[in-house]
C-alpha cells in the first residue's frame, strides 16, 4: 500500500490533513472536560458567569472542531481521488508498453479490474488513512489519559471491555479477511465471462450457446453475491455487538460511577465527561478495526495494482540506441538463423528461420495454420524478441533501434483488422498523424477501399466500436489502407487478403506492385493461398515452425513437396491458379 502511494500523494496535502485532523481531534478531546467543568463549578456551585465563559469555548471549540474536520475531508477527498487518477494513468502508461509477452500474461479483463475497482479500494482506504487512521489512535491515546485524569479507578473497566472487544475483532478479521480479499479475483472472473460474452456474442447466438453463457456468467456472479453476502452478514452483526458492548460499558461506567459519587469520590461532571472519553475511546477502537478490516482487501488491491506496475516489459531499447537511415528505398533485411518460443512452451514455435530481402523485393510466407507465420511477423517490429539468432535491418540488430523507430519503419497490418471508433480519416491517420486526405484517399484507393467509403460520407464516415458498421473484407481493406498511409520500409500484411475474394486480392496485389512508393519497399505478405504468393519475389514455405523450402513458385513448384502439397490440396479445391 504504501509503496503504491508513495510519490502519487501530495506531501503536503497529507501533511495539511494531518494537521486538520489534530486540530479536530484536540477541540473534541476538550469539550468532555469543559462540560465537566460546567457542571462541576457552574451548575453546582450556580456560577451562570462561568457557565457563559466555559459555554463560548465549548462553542468555540465546537466550531473549530467542524471547521477542522470540513478541511480534513476536504484534503482526504483531494488527496484520494488524485491518488486514483495518476494510479489509472500509471497502469495505463505501462499497459500501453506491455510487449505481447505481458499481455500473454495478465488476462486483459483483469487488467481492467485492476484499473477500476482495484484503484477504487486504494482511493477508498486512502482517504479513511486520511480520517480514521489518523483520527483512531489520537483519540484513543488522548481519551485514555484523559478519562484516567478524571478518574482513576474507573478507567479499570477498560482493561476488561477492550481485551474483549480486540477478542472479537479479532475472531471477526479471522472470517471477513479472506472473504475480502476473495472478492477482487471474483469480480475479475465477472468481468472476464461479461467481456467474453458481449465480444463473442455472435458465435454465442450462432451455436445457441446463450443458455450456457448466461449460466456461466450467473454462476460467476452468484459466487461473487454470496462472498460478498456472507462478508456483510459477517459485518452485519459485528456491529449490533459492538454497540452492546459499548452499551455495556455505558451501562458499567455509571453504576460504578454512581457509587463514587455518592462516596463523594467522584464529582457529578466528571462522571459526564468519564462516559463521554469512554465513548470515544471505543469508536475509535471500533475505527481502527474497521481499517484494520478494510485494509487487507486494499493490500490484496494494491498487490494486484503493484504486480502490472512492476512488471517490466522484457522489450527494452538500448541506452544508446542506434540511428535508422533515413532512406527507405535502400533497406536490406536479414533473418539470420532465427528461433523463437513463446514464454513457458516446451517446444520452439520458429526453429532456424534464415533469408534476406532487399527494397523493392516481396516475400511471401505460406504454410498451414499454426506453421509459424504469425510469430515469423511479429518478431520484425519486436512484438516478441528472438530466442536466437539475429534480425537485422539495415545491417543493424532491430535490437539496436529504438522500439519507437523500428515501429517507424514497420507497417503491420494484423491478422484481424482492429478500427478505433471515430471518422475514417481519423483511423487512416493512425498511419500518419499529418497524412493529407489526398494521400490517404491513394491508399484506400490501393486497397480497393474507396468504393464503399465513397459511397457513404467518405473520410468522414463514421467507424463503429472495432469496426462494426463494416464488413470483415472492407475491415480488413481498412487496416490495409490504414498501414499505407504510413511511409515505411517494411510493409507487413499477416494474412491481411484471406478475407477478401480472389478478384479483389489479385487487383489489390496489382495496385501494390504499381505504387510507386510500395514498389520501392520490402513487402511481406503472409497468405494460405497459392494466388497470393505466387508472384512474389521470394517464397518462404514453413512447417512446424522451420523454413522447409525457399525460392520462387517456379523453383518451389518443382522441388518442394510442401508447397506441392499445398498446390495439391487447393487444386482439390479449385481454389490455386
Ligand atoms: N501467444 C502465444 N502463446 C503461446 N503459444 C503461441 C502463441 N501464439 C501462437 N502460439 C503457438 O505458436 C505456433 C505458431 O502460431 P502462429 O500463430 O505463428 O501460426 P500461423 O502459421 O500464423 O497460424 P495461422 O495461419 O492459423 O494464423 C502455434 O503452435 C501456436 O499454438
Amino acid at each position: 500500500m504504501l509503496k503504491i502511494a508513495r510519490g502519487r500523494m501530495s506531501v503536503w496535502a497529507v501533511t495539511g490533513a494531518f494537521l486538520f485532523m489534530i486540530v479536530q481531534v484536540i477541540s473534541s478531546l476538550n469539550l468532555p472536560s469543559l462540560t465537566a467543568n460546567i457542571v462541576n463549578n457552574g451548575v453546582a456551585k450556580g456560577d451562570i458567569n462561568y457557565i457563559w465563559r466555559v459555554g463560548a469555548e465549548m462553542v468555540g471549540f465546537a466550531l473549530l472542531s467542524v471547521l477542522a474536520a470540513v478541511g480534513n475531508v476536504f484534503l482526504a477527498a483531494r488527496t484520494s481521488q488524485h491518488l486514483g487518477q495518476q494510479l489509472r494513468s500509471d497502469i495505463y502508461r505501462k499497459v500501453i508498453n506491455f510487449s505481447n509477452d505481458e499481455f500473454d500474461q495478465v488476462e486483459t479483463s483483469s487488467l481492467i479490474t485492476r484499473t477500476t475497482n482495484d484503484v477504487v479500494q486504494i482511493q477508498n482506504v486512502a482517504m479513511m488513512a486520511l480520517r480514521m487512521m489518523i483520527m483512531a489512535p489520537i483519540m484513543l491515546v488522548g481519551a485514555s489519559v484523559l478519562a484516567y485524569s478524571k478518574n482513576q479507578r474507573l478507567t479499570l473497566i477498560f482493561l476488561v471491555i477492550l481485551p474483549l472487544m480486540a477478542i472479537f475483532i479479532g475472531i471477526v478479521m479471522w472470517f471477513a479477511v479472506p472473504l475480502f480479499r476473495a472478492m477482487q479475483t471474483k469480480t475479475d472472473k465477472i468481468n472476464l465471462v461479461f467481456r467474453e460474452g458481449l465480444t463473442g456474442v455472435r458465435v454465442i447466438r450462432a451455436f445457441r450457446r446463450d443458455k450456457f453463457e448466461q449460466e456461466r456468467f450467473e454462476g460467476a456472479n452468484q459466487d461473487y453475491t454470496h462472498n460478498a453476502i456472507k462478508v456483510f452478514s459477517i459485518m452485519a452483526v459485528m456491529f449490533p455487538i459492538m454497540t452492546l458492548m459499548m452499551s455495556a460499558t455505558n451501562v458499567g461506567i455509571t453504576w460504578f460511577g454512581a457509587q463514587l459519587i455518592a462516596d463523594f469520590s467522584m464529582p457529578v461532571g466528571n462522571l459526564i465527561a468519564f462516559l463521554t472519553y469512554a465513548m470515544q475511546i471505543l469508536m475509535s477502537f471500533m475505527m481502527l478495526s474497521m481499517v484494520f478490516v478494510l485494509i487487507p482487501r486494499a493490500q490484496a488491491s494494491a498487490l494486484r495494482i503493484q504486480e502490472v506496475l512492476s512488471l517490466d516489459s522484457k522489450i527494452k531499447d538500448q541506452p544508446k540506441p542506434a540511428a535508422l537511415p533515413a532512406d527507405l528505398d535502400h533497406s536490406e533485411l536479414t533473418f539470420d538463423h532465427v528461433d523463437y518460443r513463446y514464454r513457458g512452451a516446451e517446444n520452439r514455435a520458429l526453429v532456424d528461420i534464415d533469408f534476406q530481402a532487399k527494397s523493392g523485393q516481396t516475400v511471401a510466407i505460406i504454410g498451414g495454420t499454426g506453421s509459424g507465420k504469425t510469430s515469423l511477423v511479429s518478431l520484425l517490429p519486436r512484438f516478441y524478441d528472438v530466442e536466437a539468432g539475429q534480425i537485422s535491418l539495415n545491417g543493424t540488430d532491430i535490437r539496436d533501434y529504438s522500439q519507437h523507430d523500428l515501429r517507424e519503419a514497420v507497417s503491420f497490418v494484423p491478422q484481424t483488422a482492429i478500427l478505433f471508433t471515430g471518422t475514417v480519416r481519423e483511423n487512416m491517420q493512425y498511419g500518419d498523424p499529418n497524412a493529407s486526405d489526398e494521400a490517404i484517399w491513394r491508399a484506400l484507393k490501393i486497397a480497393r477501399a474507396d468504393d464503399f467509403i465513397t459511397a457513404d460520407a467518405g473520410l468522414d464516415t463514421h467507424v463503429e466500436q472495432g469496426g462494426g458498421n463494416f464488413s470483415g473484407g472492407q475491415r480488413q481493406r481498412l487496416a490495409i489502407a490504414r498501414a499505407l498511409v504510413k511511409d515505411a520500409a517494411v510493409y507487413v500484411f499477416d494474412d491481411s487478403f484471406s478475407a477478401l475474394d480472389f478478384k479483389t486480392d489479385s487487383q489489390l496485389r496489382a495496385e501494390l506492385r504499381e505504387d510507386s512508393r510500395i514498389q520501392n519497399r520490402i513487402v511481406i505478405i503472409v497468405a494460405q493461398r497459392i494466388a497470393t504468393v505466387a508472384d512474389a519475389d521470394l517464397i518462404l514455405v514453413l512447417d512446424n515452425g522451420r523454413l522447409v523450402g525457399k525460392g520462387t513458385h517456379a523453383q518451389l513448384k518443382a522441388d518442394n513437396a510442401v508447397y506441392q502439397e499445398i498446390i495439391a490440396s487447393q487444386l482439390k479445391d479449385g481454389e490455386a491458379e
